[in-house]
């Protein structure tokens, strides 16, 4: 009797991770410049390659980040990752018959232009303006056909640290046996924001050329769209003015506000998800030597508590008309 296989392989998801990506556009003496880290992953007909060890369907994935790079020179989406990254996405599908999904990911690291004189900007000098990152998550979907393109995108920001010294509560949790944290009306909130927001899925035109290099973005950008490069901006202004005016009652209470804020200021914007960790500052206590530094309002000398931490995520979603 013929073996029974035990398995079979049932998800297959391949591409190159982490290709660090420098560009300069030059206008004139105006530079701008770009840094991204990107990860190009593609999905498709490559089943044999695990199962089979048919290399004969495997786009290398050196040959992955060497469109990553050309596409880098010849794109002229390049300053936009979210137009970047569907453009990359387009590109595979579209050069690629077997190949039915590229899922691209880009993190942007932060350059701004170094002020000098009076605050002018200077044409090609710059400063690493914080550890913050712009993220985005595109899937370009040709599984309906090649000419029938469908992008997922979402984006975000990662690692933006913030701290406040006051403004922040903690108080009516369940207090039972294992309860030894004590209610606060006057504590430090600090976080580290990670945040994802999804757009509405868009139907992508397909390139038309030999070299699958055109790719075209709609005319006129809808307010609140993924084309709309206004965006990022409003989300990052959302996150740190609620943050920082919010009189919190806890992380989670004041997350359910930032993301609001975010899905009222963005039309095509479906969901919000925030992940912030509560980093912890454990006022010190000197009883031991007659100074009182627990009381909320004469708390000034902290321990930062690395870990552990709280981790407070939800996800908001608009509500479908
Ligand atoms: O804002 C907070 N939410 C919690 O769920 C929590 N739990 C805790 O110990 N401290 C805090 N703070």
């Amino acid at each position: 009797m013929p073996n029974k296989p035990l398995s079979s392989l049932t998800a297959a998801r391949y591409g190159k991770t982490k290709v660090r990506v420098f560009r300069i556009v030059r206008q004139d003496k105006w530079h701008h410049i770009v840094e991204y880290n990107v990860d190009v992953l593609l999905e498709g007909d490559i089943e044999s390659s695990y199962t089979e060890a048919d290399n004969s369907v495997v786009v290398a994935t050196d040959s992955i980040k060497n469109i990553t790079y050309y596409l880098a020179k010849v794109s002229p989406h390049i300053l936009n990752p979210e137009k970047f990254a569907l453009h990359l996405g387009t590109f595979f599908v579209s050069k690629y018959a077997h190949v039915h999904k590229a899922f691209v990911a880009i993190e942007q690291l932060r350059w701004a232009r170094i002020p000098v004189e009076a605050g002018k900007e200077h044409p090609h000098a710059f400063y690493r303006d914080g550890d913050d990152k712009r993220v985005v998550k595109v899937e370009v979907d040709a599984s309906k056909g090649k000419d029938k393109l469908v992008g997922r995108v979402g984006a975000g920001i990662s690692d933006l640290l913030v701290l406040k010294s006051t403004g922040s509560k903690f108080e009516g949790f369940i207090r039972d046996e294992y309860t030894t944290l004590v209610e606060v009306d006057d504590r430090i909130f600090s976080t580290s924001v990670d945040l994802e927001y999804t757009f509405s899925e868009i139907p992508l035109k397909a390139p038309g050329d030999a070299e699958k290099l055109q790719f075209a973005v709609p005319e006129g950008v809808e307010d609140g769209s993924v084309w709309d490069e206004e965006v990022p901006e409003r989300a990052r202004r959302a996150t740190l003015e609620v943050f920082a005016e919010d009189e919190s009652a806890s992380v989670q209470a004041t997350l359910y506000k930032m993301a609001q804020r975010i899905i009222a200021e963005n039309a095509h914007i479906q969901t919000v998800t925030y992940t912030l960790p509560n980093k912890h500052y454990i006022p010190v206590d000197m009883k031991y030597i007659g100074v009182d530094n627990l009381t909320p309002s004469k708390a000034e000398v902290f321990t930062p508590v690395a870990a552990p931490s709280g981790l407070i995520s939800a996800t908001i979603s608009r509500k479908q008309e």
